[in-house]
């Protein structure tokens, strides 16, 4: 019915979906704030730009920060956050993540993408013969699918579809995007036609399939929420967590970054969901009945997979999370990079970052991290795992197609919120080292310190959209105080940056990613 084409054409950009009503996200409080007043952006109809108000009280906001932002004190900068905070709180109406995420920083401009900024594209293929051959396979072979009728329409497409189509070369996904919403539906609730395991790794996982063709990974549970690692564990024995994976989703979403797939939680019948309908005989050789009477299954990879370390369902319902499946790697191939903050997963050899105290002056010299935001955006992952403690960082991946100008994925969270008692300071070494932050990273994490969006609240809130919230919270109240605490010690680095570059000017530390804007555009944007 269509093909994917990698390379581009000359052909116009596409209208993605989801950009229609990218104001939906919007509340009570703004919506008649920004009554009458409200333009649709002429960029808005390809997805180009996040959705832009203009509201009076939005505009004088923005002027504040960017004024502010060249020469004024952190301190000063954060009083103008501490005003935009109590703007956006004018009533109770809104929650704190809606007024969160209706913050002028939650929308910053960005530049209007041109057809290669996207990652995929619909090529209409006409040819009847190709057709009929197609419509014939499915039927033919694929029992438990639904019949595909997807054509260059827009509206045809299921969403994870949509969500394949609306990745671009700064973000995996458009926060404000209604489809989001369709996306976590599916995977949180659709039939599951296939599960497999998925090769490779290290850890059990499994391939889910949907009748709409979507896929999903799901990481099934294997310890309590609360259970803490045990300290003399090495954190590459560390089991993985489904609801590390669950919450990774929300900080990154929180944090502003979207570099993390969509995940979900969900109770998986380990019977009828996966042992019934798996084609793969090596995981369904591996199912028994626990002496209680549970169904347990173990599967076959490098760690964990045997009848010591078996998954089991309570009898049969087990808590899973599940992951949207980036696009093949035949449609879209990912370079893997190994981070130069790598730890050395050695019982022995200290990795060289933690012997040179001027290591982060060389990395900053080698490419790619010699320009763009590489290093900049490598910090920002930092700081998403020192929040939630993930020391398993080894290496990161991008979309081959953007080259070296493109965000990082995030993805493999699975060991991440393992210790709620201790904080690991090595995990900031990118940031304490190189003593450089985005502007917008470090702006959203002191929004993120105010009492009216305290970070916890959030993280609190945005879970308990989750499914699984219902069956315990996902994170318990100690990883969520957590993070309160380590945002304040990122802060305190900066800060700690800041005092020893103050010689040479804050822009030595702070990476001003909202310049590049003039003034004009931050005020006709905000
Ligand atoms: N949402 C996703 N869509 C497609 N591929 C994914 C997704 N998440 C992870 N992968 C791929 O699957 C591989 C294994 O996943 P993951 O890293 O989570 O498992 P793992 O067992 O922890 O692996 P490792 O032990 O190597 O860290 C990753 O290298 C990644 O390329
Ligand atoms: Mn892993």
């Amino acid at each position: 019915l269509f093909s994917f084409s990698v390379n581009q054409t000359s052909c116009s950009p596409q209208p993605r979906p989801g950009t229609q009503s990218l104001r939906a996200v919007a509340g009570t409080n703004f919506t008649s704030l920004e009554a009458g007043s409200a333009k649709r952006d002429p960029d808005a109809g390809r997805g180009g730009s996040p959705p832009l108000s203009a509201s009076r009280d939005h505009q004088e906001v923005p002027a504040q920060l960017h004024a502010g932002s060249r020469d004024s004190p952190l301190e000063e900068r954060l009083g103008s956050l501490n005003r935009v905070g109590r703007l956006a709180l004018p009533g109770a109406s809104l929650s704190k993540l809606q007024a969160l995420f209706s913050h002028p920083l939650y929308s910053l401009p960005r530049p209007p993408l041109q057809d290669d900024d996207w990652l995929l594209k619909v090529k209409p293929k006409v040819k009847d013969s190709n057709r009929d051959s197609t419509q014939d396979w499915l039927s033919d072979s694929e029992e438990g699918y639904d019949a595909a009728q997807w054509n260059s329409s827009t509206e045809s497409h299921p969403p994870w579809l949509r969500f394949h189509l609306a990745i671009s070369r700064w973000q995996l996904y458009d926060r404000k995007d209604p489809n989001l919403q369709a996306l976590m539906e599916q995977l949180a609730t659709h039939r599951i036609v296939s599960a497999v395991q998925k090769p490779g790794g290290t850890q059990l996982k499994l391939v889910m399939s949907f009748p709409n063709y979507g896929q999903a990974l799901l990481k099934p549970m294997k310890q309590e929420r609360d259970a803490e690692t045990d300290f003399n564990l090495f954190y590459f024995s560390d089991f993985e967590r489904h609801n590390a994976e669950i919450a990774a989703f929300h900080l990154d979403r929180v944090l502003g970054f979207q570099r993390i797939p969509p995940v979900a939680g969900r109770l998986i019948n380990v019977t009828r969901e996966i042992r019934d309908i798996t084609t793969d005989r090596k995981l369904a050789r591996t199912f028994y009945t626990s002496p209680v009477g549970n169904v347990c299954f173990y599967g076959q990879c490098s760690y964990y997979c045997s009848t010591e370390h078996a998954v089991c369902g309570r009898p049969f319902a087990l808590e899973a999370s599940l992951a949207v499946m980036l696009p093949d790697l035949s449609l879209a191939g990912r370079r893997t990079w190994r981070s130069p903050w790598r730890r050395s997963y050695s019982r022995s050899k200290l990795a060289q970052w933690e012997k040179d105290p001027d290591y982060c002056s060389k990395v900053k010299k080698t490419a790619p991290y010699d320009r763009d935001t590489r290093l900049v955006d490598l910090i920002d992952m930092a700081i998403l795992d020192f929040l939630m403690s993930n020391m398993d960082r080894h290496h990161y991946e991008t979309f081959e197609k953007f080259g070296n100008n493109t965000f990082l994925l995030h993805l493999d969270n699975g060991r991440a919120f393992g210790r709620h008692s201790r904080d690991e300071p090595s995990i900031l070494a990118p940031l304490k080292q190189c003593c450089r932050i985005r502007r917008s990273t470090l702006l959203r994490l002191h929004l993120l310190s105010l009492p009216q969006f305290r970070l916890s609240d959030i993280m609190r809130e945005s879970l308990s959209q989750d499914r699984l919230a219902a069956v315990a919270p996902l994170l318990s109240q100690a990883h969520l105080s957590a993070l309160d605490r380590r945002l304040a010690a990122v802060l305190q680095a900066v800060r700690h940056c800041q005092e020893r570059h103050h010689h040479l000017g804050s822009n030595e530390v702070i990476y001003n990613d909202i310049v590049g804007y003039s003034s004009n555009d931050v005020m006709a944007g905000l």
